[in-house]
Order: C-alpha cells, then sequence, then structure tokens
C-alpha cells in the first residue's frame, strides 16, 4: 500500500497512459482517456493555417492585415545561406547528387539543387532571411514540426553552452532538434523569492514561447514542439556520449532516471526521470551550424543586474536609453526596435535573464524610437476581446502534441499574459504622453508596406482607435 500511494506521487498518472507505455501504474480510473498523442501529423496539418477550426480567433488573427503584410522581396544578401551553384561538370564525377554513405541509423541522402529533394529541416535553414527565421505561410514549416514530433530519433548527446542540461537529437535524414526536458509541473509558479536566476527551464516555456513570438508577428525563435520521449530506447540505448550514460539508473520506484553534466542541475538531487520511461519534452529546431552561419553573441543593455546588492546600469542612470541610441549598433537600422521586441516578448513570458543575445554574423551591424509601429499595432490587436493574447495562445497551444497530456499553459500563466500586455500598453502609452512627436515613440516601419496598393486594408482596419496618437 506504501509503495503504491508513493508511485502515485511519482508518476503522473497522466504520463502512463500513452500509447504502448508500459504501466506501473494500477488503473485506478486516474487514466480517464485523453486523446493520445495518435495523430501528431494531423495536428500540424493544421496550425501554421489554422483552417478547419470553426470560430478560430488564431486564424483571425494570422488573416488580419497586419499579419499578411506583402513581403519585402529579399535580396540576395538577405538571406542566411546559400545553394552553392553547380560546379562544373570537370569538378565532379557523373552525378550533381549529394549522396551520403549510409551511416547506421541515417537514411541515404539524395539530395540534389531542387527544393523538392531537400528535408524539411534544410528547408528551414535555406529559408532564414535577415527579416525573420521562416515565413509564416511556407509548407515546410508543418512538415518540419511533424518531423520533430515523430521522427526517429537515431542519435542524442549533450549540448556544450548554457548552463542546464540539454541534448542534440538526430533524426535518420540528417534533422536534429535540441531537446530540453521536463523539470517541473507545468503549474508550478516560481517562488518569488529565490534569487532570479535558481529557476528551472520549462519544456512548456520553450514550446509556449515558439507560439508567442509567432502570434506576435515576430518569427525569430525556431519552431519547438512537445514530445514525450522514451528515456530509455530514445536516449540511454542510443546514446554515444559515455558522460551522459553514466548517470542514467533506475529509481526506488522504478523509474528510468538521469541528470547528465552541465553547470547547473545536473545532480541527483535533481534528476530527470521518466514515468516510468515516459519524460515530457521540447524539441526545438536546430539552427544552421556555427561552422555555416557564425553567431555573434550581444550583452543586452537591459539585462537584470547579476548582484544581489547592485542595482544595473539601466536601473540607476535616467538618461540610459539616451545613451544606449547613441551607441553602435543601437544608433542604427533596426537593432533598436528589434531588441524592443525581444524585451517585450521576454517581460510577457517573464523571462528576466536575457543576460545576452545573438545575431548571425551575416547580419550582425546594420541591422527607437521605442517601438516598431508594426508590433505596437500588433499588441494593441491582441489586447482587443475579438483576438485576445491569451485566447490565441490558448488555441494555439492545443495544436502541440502534448497538448493532449495537459494544457501546455495553465490558465494562471494564461491570463498573465494578458496582464503583461497592458502593462507594456500603458508603457508605451505614457511614453507618447511625455513626448510631443510620433516619431520620438513609434518607429514606422510600415510606410514601405503603406506604399503597396495592400495598405488600403491595413488603414481601414486599424485606423480611428488603434492609432490613438493620430489624432
Ligand atoms: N535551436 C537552436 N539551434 C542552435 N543552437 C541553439 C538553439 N537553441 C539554443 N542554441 C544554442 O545553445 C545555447 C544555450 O541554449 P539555451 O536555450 O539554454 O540558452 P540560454 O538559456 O540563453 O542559456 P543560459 O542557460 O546560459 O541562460 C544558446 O546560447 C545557443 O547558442
Ligand atoms: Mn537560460
Amino acid at each position: 500500500v506504501i509503495s503504491l500511494s508513493v508511485l502515485q506521487l511519482t508518476c503522473d498518472p497522466l504520463s502512463a497512459i500513452t500509447p504502448k507505455a508500459p504501466r506501473i501504474l494500477p488503473d485506478a480510473g486516474l487514466t480517464t482517456p485523453r486523446a493520445g498523442l495518435v495523430n501528431p501529423a494531423g495536428v500540424f496539418s493544421g496550425p501554421l493555417t489554422s483552417s478547419g477550426l470553426g470560430h478560430s480567433k488564431l486564424a483571425a488573427l494570422f488573416e488580419h492585415p497586419l499579419y499578411t503584410l506583402p513581403r519585402l522581396a529579399l535580396q540576395e544578401d538577405d538571406r542566411l545561406l546559400r545553394v552553392k551553384a553547380r560546379l562544373q561538370a570537370s569538378e565532379v564525377d557523373s552525378s550533381q547528387e549529394w549522396v551520403s554513405d549510409t551511416e547506421d541509423g541515417y537514411d541515404a541522402t539524395h539530395w540534389n539543387d531542387s527544393v523538392e529533394s531537400h528535408p524539411a529541416w534544410l528547408r528551414f535553414h535555406l529559408g532564414i532571411s535577415r527579416w525573420e527565421l521562416y515565413d509564416g505561410r511556407d509548407p515546410a514549416l508543418p512538415a518540419l514540426m511533424e518531423q520533430l514530433a515523430t521522427h526517429r530519433i537515431v542519435s542524442a548527446v549533450q549540448k556544450t553552452g548554457g548552463t542546464q542540461l540539454k541534448l542534440v537529437m538526430s533524426f535518420p535524414n540528417y534533422g536534429q532538434a535540441l531537446f530540453k526536458p521536463m523539470k517541473q509541473d507545468r503549474n508550478e509558479e516560481t517562488n518569488p523569492n529565490l534569487f532570479y536566476f535558481s529557476d528551472f527551464e520549462r519544456h512548456n516555456a520553450e514550446i509556449a514561447a515558439f507560439h508567442l513570438d509567432r502570434v506576435l508577428g515576430f518569427r525569430r525563435i525556431p519552431p519547438v514542439v512537445g514530445r514525450l520521449i522514451n528515456v530509455t530506447k530514445e536516449i540511454k540505448h542510443i546514446t554515444t556520449d559515455r558522460k551522459l550514460a553514466r548517470t542514467f539508473y533506475t529509481s526506488p520506484v522504478g523509474n528510468v532516471c538521469f541528470y547528465g553534466q552541465c553547470s547547473y542541475y545536473c545532480s541527483p538531487e535533481h534528476a530527470i526521470c521518466g514515468c516510468p520511461t515516459n519524460l515530457e519534452a521540447s524539441l526545438a529546431a536546430m539552427l544552421p551550424d556555427l561552422s555555416l552561419a557564425p553567431r555573434r553573441s550581444w550583452r543586452n543593455p537591459w539585462r537584470r543586474s547579476y548582484s544581489r546588492s547592485k542595482l544595473a546600469q539601466w536601473e540607476k542612470d535616467p538618461d540610459f536609453c539616451g545613451t544606449v541610441k547613441k551607441t553602435l549598433p543601437y544608433n542604427k537600422g533596426t537593432r533598436l526596435v528589434d531588441l524592443i521586441d525581444m524585451t517585450i516578448l521576454d517581460f510577457l513570458m517573464s523571462n528576466m535573464d536575457r543576460h545576452h543575445y545573438e545575431t548571425f554574423e551575416k547580419f550582425g551591424n546594420d541591422t527607437f524610437i521605442l517601438i516598431r509601429r508594426s508590433t505596437f499595432l500588433r499588441l494593441r490587436l491582441l489586447s482587443l476581446p475579438q483576438f485576445r493574447l491569451s485566447d490565441v495562445m490558448r488555441e494555439s497551444l492545443t495544436l502541440d502534441p502534448l497538448a493532449s497530456m495537459a494544457p501546455l499553459l495553465s490558465e494562471p500563466h494564461l491570463i498573465a499574459l494578458d496582464r503583461r500586455l497592458s502593462t507594456v500598453l500603458q508603457v508605451v502609452k505614457q511614453c507618447q504622453q511625455q513626448h510631443s512627436t510620433v516619431e520620438a515613440v513609434i518607429f514606422d516601419d510600415l510606410s514601405a508596406h503603406i506604399a503597396n496598393s495592400f495598405a488600403s486594408g491595413l488603414q481601414k482596419n486599424t485606423s480611428n482607435d488603434q492609432e490613438p496618437w493620430r489624432s
């Protein structure tokens, strides 16, 4: 009896109901049938177009003119990667195909310079531009997410960099994903008395961040899906990472656990445990390798103080923003408004720890006033009842495979988004009241689009109450 009650405490009953999972829990009616992870492919056939959902706020949002702005024509230089021009016939044998030797567990590749031959992850990489990581309507995206959710995992090794445990997982088509495990219950709220970085990464936050970024129209977070991983078959048995393999053990109640090696929370006290082998995790599409797309890391000027007793510069200096605006790289191009977009995203999801951010070196240096006009208008839109941020996020997150286990964000977390959004809008309003000109606050990134014929629709939809400063 005692061990049974322990079992129920150590293994979330919901995790025990997935197909094929060996059960160690007695079926005590706890395993209410829920739609299991049956058809992630079906799940992903709709999310990015959001069709077929009846009345869908999410679909309506993505059809709004602010989300269907004609894309600026991409210059050659605006793409992160380029497929190399064909080699001269003399430089290559007969075939133009890139054919790999078949390695253990990997598919033979037959890619050529036609897009159709490329796996979804490669299409994603080739689609990355100066302005966004992906095109919201690119059909390669649902395909990529479906593959992240379903493709066989052939390799799992620890990734260095960052502070908490993460694994790089590889798929038979050579695609890769960054894995982060579930470390705490979805409903848990961060203890406000803890020092800011004493917080675990959350797999559902990684998923929600991707959805939020897409809902905000930024598209600067790589696609992330939730997936139930079998820690024995999909990590322990296939890993070539000895340091990782050595940390596996079976817990006293029969769950398979590991803790890995990293600078924070990789210890037996913070073991990550399956139920008994099932583990919820987030899988993020990997960005192109550093050797192909070098990054540059920048200190966030508005990073928080990392001292328990000292304030950060921006908290003490009343003209800090003025100084930043005059400093490279913020004194030209769109870098400052990019940073503001990112800061709004961080505030909405309560990410308190953005110490650095990264850019692709290729786009590094030329890329506020205060806030982009398009961002401001989208935030206003998301504060209206017909689009409400919490509602579109709730809907968007139901498209993730793990939503069948439990809602990815609990109601208090969803409501917090609306609360924080109104704070952001309040701040912009105060700024507008303090400045005499619109240009001092709003960075007009839309005039290029307005010049376009498409803009008439946009004007109609966003005039009067959405542009209060116009009056
Ligand atoms: N999808 C991805 N593709 C490629 N590299 C990634 C991806 N996600 C993260 N990384 C790299 O891994 C590093 C660590 O990832 P993580 O998400 O933990 O960042 P972080 O939270 O900023 O790290 P820290 O724990 O130091 O705060 C990042 O700085 C980035 O360089
Ligand atoms: Mn982090």
